[in-house]
């Protein structure tokens, strides 16, 4: 006699399954079992963090399926605001910045996504991923209910939410979850009528049976200031973190419900100067086992970390301004190229005791080539384009007469530590050396009365973290031109020779990228130098070369042995910043798509202090990332 409980339980299950089977597509939290529920089924996620803003689009599909082969089942996507909206009000989905696309891949690959829309992500991205512009207004106060700031926040949301809707898993996708801002109890405002903000708006794009979240790091003060009621509160801790403590704290602010760790750390970012990051294998796959066992959901953060291509990194300032650096390898499971690491391979061995990994060999890694050297030529500039507009990233050029002669060496002082954020001085086009932020605000020059000063100051990424987000790359106002306060780098404060404050600026905003995307210097017989051995060529001096892949465009890294710090372009795409005197990061990261097979490949470089005599650069078939020359 089957009792009418069985009979009942037996039915409920029925239904839960032919639901599943036939009902709408439903995600959501299950208070009573601690745990995510899809189409009614109980759910674990197993994430990895993978940037679509760091990859080369062609790419996409090969780091996704390498993840997915790796027993994934979600991927966790930042969406960078600045990067679809670099200049206000006009946006910008297409090609590497095809967002949707990228949601597809996913998708056809079998792979869940859990989106961090922001607005604010940090992420070692330019200014946290908020966009330079919103500096215009000197006084803005950015992640909070500022009129300002919230409406152009307004204006962001209401284009990116309705077109990631259609992706909702409720709706067809495959997005899961929704995180509201980043890491928000870190920051010092702690404005809850801003986090409540961005709930409502959440709630009117998304809908009200969306999973939101919110993700903080693990101390009470985090957790308190970044959590709001109706946000699902998780948590995100690396190895060095006692997984139970951290859950313990999460269980303070969402009793029942899943644990989550949103960001378990796989490795860790890189800055100047500092030690390359590395995180035992060990420690990560079993720390990933141990939470796995609590049923927990984690994403691993990053799982495949990618590069800072361009200007696009961002920097810290707690104790004095840190850049990062171009590569965001991270130490991850799949490396900046995308290649399977042991630790990939040792995270895929402990999925695989808690579901099925897809069956199949790991795709391999992208095949490699060095390409050997590729001697450079010194060029003339000769037509930069000098914008009057004033652009967001890059570099600018200040130009002043010296006020009086200075025979003996005299101090050139940045004395409220005003520039921002790196400065190389040319007397009469003579370079004199380099100014800093935080690091060096005084050197000596020498010159006659009514000589030329050109200080070209570099934008070397906004700050993306902490209290100093508001980083203004210029705030000077000259007697005869008022500064835009969101100019791509330059003086915050007066500089001062000797005893004289230094005025009547003349100030140009180069547009170095749209030059040489227009074929400078390769495209006409640029001016350089005759053939002799060029002596060692000291401040900002652009060298141009070509390489030839003939037959074959693979992946390669491009060394720059014995150059100081600079920019490389190929074929006009910014690679990002070398800096090898610094280092750890010695090699450039360069995808063989970038690359053509059939023509000379076009190479640029701007060096910022001094090329080495032998101006030859060097393609290799692997990275170097963790060689400190020089400590800064
Ligand atoms: C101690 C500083 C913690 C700042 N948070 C960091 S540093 C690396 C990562 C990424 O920036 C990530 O975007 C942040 O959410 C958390 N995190």
């Amino acid at each position: 006699m089957i009792t009418n409980f069985v009979f009942l339980s037996l039915l409920s299950y029925a239904c839960v399954v032919l639901n599943a089977a036939f009902g709408p597509r439903t995600f959501s939290i299950d208070y009573s079992h601690d745990c995510f529920l899809k189409d009614g089924m109980p759910f674990q996620y197993i994430s990895g963090s993978v940037h679509y803003f760091r990859i080369p689009r062609v790419y996409w599909k090969d780091r996704l399926l390498k993840m997915y082969m790796s027993g994934l089942n979600a991927v966790q996507v930042y969406v960078p605001w600045n990067f679809h909206e670099t200049e206000q009000g006009v946006y910008n989905f297409a090609g590497d910045r095809d967002l949707e696309h990228f949601l597809y891949l996913a998708n056809e690959t079998g792979l869940f996504v859990i989106l961090r829309p922001g607005p604010y992500i940090c992420a070692e991205w330019e200014m946290g991923g908020l966009p330079a512009w919103l500096l215009q207004k000197p006084s803005i106060m950015v992640r909070t209910a500022d009129p300002d700031y919230l409406q152009a926040v307004n204006d962001w949301l209401a284009v990116l939410l309705p077109k990631v809707k259609p992706w909702l898993y409720s709706n067809g996708g495959n997005i899961l979850s929704v995180q509201v801002e980043n890491e928000y109890g870190s920051y010092f405002a702690c404005d809850y009528n801003y986090m409540r903000h961005l709930r409502a708006l959440f709630r009117y794009f998304l809908g009200d049976d969306t999973v939101l979240f919110t993700t903080d790091g693990n101390t009470n003060r985090e957790m308190t200031c970044g959590t709001l009621q109706g946000l699902y509160a998780t948590i995100d801790f690396g190895t060095d973190t006692n997984a139970s403590v951290a859950f313990d704290r999460q269980r303070r602010f969402e009793p029942r419900g899943p644990l989550v760790n949103s960001e378990f750390y796989t490795g860790w970012l890189d800055h100047w100067g500092e030690k390359h990051a590395h995180v035992d294998t060990e420690k990560v796959s079993s720390m990933l086992g141990e939470m796995l066992s609590m049923g927990a959901n984690v994403n691993m953060y990053m799982f495949e970390g990618g590069t800072n291509f361009g200007y696009w990194n961002g920097a810290d300032c707690d104790t004095r301004y840190r850049s990062v650096v171009t590569s965001y390898d991270y130490n991850a499971p799949l490396s900046e190229a995308g290649d399977p690491t042991d630790k990939l391979l040792a995270i895929r061995e402990v999925i695989k005791k808690f579901r099925d990994v897809p069956l199949g060999p790991m795709p391999p890694a992208m095949p490699k080539f060095a390409y050997g050297f590729v001697t450079m030529k010194k060029v003339s500039p000769t037509n930069l384009l000098y914008l009057s507009c004033f652009q967001y990233y890059g570099y600018m050029l200040y130009r002043t007469k010296l006020p009086r002669m200075v025979p003996d060496p005299t101090p050139l002082i940045s004395p409220l530590n005003g520039i921002h954020d790196r400065a190389y001085i040319s007397i009469n086009g003579v370079y004199q050396g380099f100014l800093e932020r935080d690091t060096q605000l005084v050197m000596n020059v020498t010159g006659q009365e009514g000589d030329q000063m050109d200080i070209l100051v570099e934008n070397m990424g906004r700050v993306n973290f902490g209290s100093k987000i508001n980083d203004f790359k210029a705030r000077l106002n000259y007697s005869h031109l008022q500064i835009l306060y969101t100019q791509a780098s330059g003086l915050v404060s007066n500089l001062i020779l000797g005893r004289d404050v230094l005025t009547d600026w003349q100030i140009y905003s180069l547009d170095i990228d749209g030059t040489i995307a227009s074929g400078w210097p390769h495209s006409e017989v640029a001016q350089h130098h005759p053939g002799t051995i060029s002596k060692s060529s000291d401040g900002p001096t652009f060298y141009m070369g070509t390489l030839e892949a003939r037959g074959f465009a693979w992946d390669t890294f491009l060394k720059l042995k014995g150059w100081t710090k600079g920019q490389v372009w190929i074929n006009g795409v910014n690679l990002g910043r070398y800096w090898p005197q610094r280092g750890p990061q010695q090699t450039l990261y360069v995808p063989g798509p970038l690359l053509s097979s059939s023509q000379p490949n076009n190479i640029t470089v701007l060096e910022l202090e001094g090329a080495p005599v032998d101006t030859r650069i060097l393609f290799l078939d692997r990275p170097q990332l963790d060689s400190i020359t020089k400590r800064s």
